[in-house]
């Protein structure tokens, strides 16, 4: 009888990390895990990581850092790694864990030795930019802004202390420097040739995440219309079980798609105005993070 394969999570007690372990109860692999007292021991993690087939990355960069150099000094002896910190996710030595990306990204991600899982935010503006670009209609020279809202949970184990305990602000513009972490993310798996304006804000709830692009269709090349975007989309993501591409509506509540790990994309817009704004509507912690991750995990281990 062939073995599990076995899975370590790095990081396992954390937001991101205690989710993965929780839904891989039903994956048919084994979990190591470490002793709690030496989860932070670079030694015991190192053991523990060349203990497992895969090792899922749940931690701040610089601990995702160290944990791939530790890997990276195994040479063929290291196991397969699947990162859902930002350390890695431009790195042309690492794949990009958006299976959903290009006909092709599924099968590099299930062949890969490294998988970076991708941002929150990015997930929603990738997926909105990415397919309207690669089939012409969004020229990649577009100045793009991106406006998005996030829950706390977004902000890992301290902002969910801070708006827990001692209960946070209503509503939260942040980033104003114009240098989020993600931004260049975005601005290569989207295929922008200028760097998009990002402007993420946080509110007073726990998970849930909509990211915006409003776009003026007079600036894009031919006479695009909002049923050309909604075509577009509807053909990239036709037969895909998580992305789904709906009707505009008037409204959207951003926690709609708390605990699940689909995303809706939308184009909502007047023709008359010649203005739409294109919507990804998410779980923060499904789709844009374990979610993510457990679809990965799937591809990587051929579950
Ligand atoms: N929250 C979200 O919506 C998303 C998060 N992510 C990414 O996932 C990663 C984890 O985020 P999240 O789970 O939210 O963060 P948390 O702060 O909730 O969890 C991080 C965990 O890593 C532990 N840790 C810190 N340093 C080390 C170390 N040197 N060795 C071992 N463990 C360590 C922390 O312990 P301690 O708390 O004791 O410091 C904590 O348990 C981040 O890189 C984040 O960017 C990705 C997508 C979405
Ligand atoms: C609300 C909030 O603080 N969100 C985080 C983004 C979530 C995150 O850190 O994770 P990923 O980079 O892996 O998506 C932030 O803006 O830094």
């Amino acid at each position: 009888m062939t073995q599990n394969p076995v899975i370590f999570i790095d990081g396992e007690a954390g937001t991101t990390g205690l989710e993965i372990r929780q839904r891989l109860v039903d994956l048919p692999v084994q979990l190591h895990t470490i002793d709690p007292a030496h989860r932070k021991d670079p030694a015991a993690r190192k053991e523990a990581m060349l203990a497992a087939e895969l090792v899922v990355l749940c931690l701040p960069d610089a601990a995702s850092r160290e944990a791939a150099e530790m890997m990276a000094e195994e040479g063929a002896g290291a196991p397969r790694l699947l990162d859902a910190s930002s350390a890695f996710r431009t790195a042309s030595d690492w794949v990009y864990g958006l299976p959903e990306l290009t006909p092709g990204q599924t099968q590099k991600i299930a062949s890969a030795q490294r998988v970076s899982n991708p941002g929150c935010y990015p997930t929603g503006a990738i997926a909105l930019l990415r397919p309207l670009i690669d089939a012409g209609v969004l020229d990649a020279h577009y100045p793009v802004s991106i406006n998005a809202v996030s829950g706390y949970s977004g902000g890992g184990r301290a902002m969910i202390e801070a708006h827990e305990q001692e209960g946070g602000p209503a509503f939260e513009l942040y980033g104003l420097g114009l240098e989020h972490k993600h931004v260049p993310e975005i601005h290569l798996h989207a295929g922008l040739k200028r760097r998009p304006v990002f402007v993420p804000s946080v509110g007073h709830f726990p998970r849930g995440m909509i990211v915006s692009v409003p776009l003026h269709l007079d600036d894009l090349k031919g006479h695009v219309t909002t049923e050309d975007l909604h075509s577009a989309l509807m053909a990239h993501y036709a037969g895909q079980d998580k992305i789904k591409v709906l009707p505009a509506e008037g409204s959207l509540s951003a926690s709609a798609l708390a605990g699940n790990d689909g995303m809706e994309l939308r184009v909502h817009g007047s023709t008359h105005s010649r203005q739409a704004v294109l919507t990804a509507r998410l779980d923060n912690l499904g789709k844009g993070a374990s979610g993510a991750a457990l679809q990965n995990i799937a591809l990587m281990l051929g579950l």
